[in-house]
């Protein structure tokens, strides 16, 4: 592609006789004039063609609109027009959501993708060095489609021969400055194609309140908020482990509570035990009720609860063992979920080694051998360094809320999350912009995904212990 071109051999004679210049002329083959025109005429009609292929109802507008004038007069046309653009405005106001995805988002894409993303793309393409100009020649990644949904731009590129996907994330603050996106993620499309999104709105940036409780008992995935495409926010909690890192005032309490929320039907059709331990005496202690005994505070009560809770696992495993190899949640075997709040408090904070030592043991027995048996942990932590939580690995699934340090996104959702967009340290500290907002990475996707969930409120918990505390006292 960079072939080395005649005139460079220029800089590479050596002149004997030093006061003559050297005169390099490249040989020049001038093209027939009919030839550029056919090329042009070929390139025009290939282009039209393409332009009708893909937007047939856009093209046919203007066609029909020609041909009424020329056959009946521009007032035909005008009216035709009219007509055109008042059914459009009557059907967006009778059916928002079908207008947008088959007539808004297109037109907006298609006024994006000139005014925006064309514009701009060469200034952008070579200032962020993602280009190349190599010998008066501008070497530039294929701009390709531009998709819009409802937040957010989605525009495919085709890279450079040579180019990898690490090239682009590094410059993830040069693409969004360069669009005019408060930020940009990438995903891999496929070999040499990309994604990125940019984002032009933010539909999480309002709280979202508590969800309704579903009475059809479920122990999931359950549903605990919205994700940034619009989407529920389900949460897997069967079957797995769940670690939730974030700061102090990140929301992990609006986690907790809104998958105890949606657990609770469940709970009181006898098919999940919820089993808490509350170092911090402060978040659970809120709907104790909902626990009955299984509460614990105390680190002497911790350690017991959560021994107990190996217990139950061991002695499900001994059952369950050449009979079967997962668990399906009934009134005999329920689902145990056991909430630790501040899990740190148990294990890097707790000053009495050898009770320090039997929580670790125990949190790592239950998130080793636990989920095949039907015995899961949900833990709140606020950092989540491996001096702090040196288990923390042992989660399958981990969600980042707002972090202090940008090295803790990948700490906790592994390398290169936040290469990939996960600005778990860039979610604003003012509660209601940022509180409860996150990331995480479903099973589909090796991406990230921003989350927020719903806020359940001091009256929530209250509630929720009003309409389902006879199932704590049952436990
Ligand atoms: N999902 C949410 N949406 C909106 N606001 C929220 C949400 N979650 C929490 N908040 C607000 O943020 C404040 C702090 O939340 P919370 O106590 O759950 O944080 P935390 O991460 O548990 O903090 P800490 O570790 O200090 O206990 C709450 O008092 C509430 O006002």
């Amino acid at each position: 592609m960079f072939k080395r071109l005649p005139g460079d051999e220029a800089r590479n004679l050596v002149s004997t006789t030093p006061d003559t210049a050297v005169v390099f002329r490249p040989a020049v083959v001038s093209t027939p004039a009919i030839l550029t025109i056919v090329l042009l005429v070929f390139r025009m009609l290939a282009g039209l063609v393409r332009t009708i292929w893909r937007h047939p109802i856009a093209c046919a507008i203007p066609v029909a609109l020609g041909a009424a004038w020329c056959v009946y007069g521009w007032p035909a046309s005008a009216s035709l027009l009219g007509t055109v653009v008042l059914l459009l405005i009557s059907w967006a106001f009778l059916d928002r959501p079908s207008f947008s995805r088959l007539v808004g988002y297109r037109l907006l894409a298609w006024w994006r993708f000139v005014w925006v993303y064309r514009r701009h793309w060469q200034p952008v393409m070579t200032v962020s060095g993602l280009g190349r100009h190599i010998r008066g020649r501008d070497y530039l990644p294929v701009l390709g489609k531009v998709t819009c949904t409802s937040w957010a731009d989605q525009v495919t590129v085709r890279m450079l021969k040579g180019q990898a996907v690490k090239d682009w994330t590094d410059r993830l603050d040069h693409l969004a400055q360069g669009f005019g996106a408060t930020s940009c993620r990438v995903s891999l499309v496929k070999a040499g194609q990309l994604m990125l999104t940019f984002p032009r709105n933010d539909p999480l940036s309002q709280p979202l309140p508590a969800l309704p409780v579903h009475e059809e008992p479920t122990v999931g995935p359950v549903e605990i908020g919205k994700r940034e495409d619009g989407q529920p926010w389900r949460l897997k909690v069967h079957g797995t482990h769940v670690l939730v890192a974030g700061a102090t005032g990140a929301g992990k309490g609006s986690i907790i509570w809104s998958v105890i929320r949606s657990l609770l039907p469940a709970a009181q059709a006898g098919l999940v035990e919820l089993w808490a331990v509350d170092p911090k005496l402060m978040e659970l202690s809120y709907g104790r009720d909902l626990f009955g005994s299984r509460y614990a505070a105390t680190p002497e009560e911790c350690v017991d609860l959560l021994d107990e809770a190996v217990c139950v696992m061991q002695k499900r495993a001994a059952r369950f063992a050449g009979l079967q190899r997962s668990h399906t949640p009934t009134i005999e075997d329920p689902f145990v979920l056991v909430v630790v709040d501040e899990v740190a408090f148990l294990t890097a904070y707790q000053s009495d080694r050898q009770l320090r030592q039997r929580i670790s043991s125990a949190l790592a027995t239950l998130t080793t051998q636990g989920r095949a048996v039907g015995v899961g942990v949900l833990a709140a932590l606020q950092d989540p360094r491996k001096e702090v939580m040196n288990i923390r690995n042992l989660f399958p699934d981990k969600i980042a809320l707002r972090l202090d340090e940008s090295e803790q996104v990948d700490m906790v959702l592994g390398d290169g999350a936040r290469d990939r967009g996960a600005l778990a340290d860039h979610i604003s500290p003012v509660p209601e912009l940022g509180a409860g907002v996150g990331y995480v990475r479903l099973e589909a996707s090796p991406e990230p995904v921003r989350v927020r969930a719903a806020y359940v409120t001091d009256a929530d918990i209250h509630a929720m212990v009003d309409a389902y505390g006879p199932y704590g006292q049952a436990a």
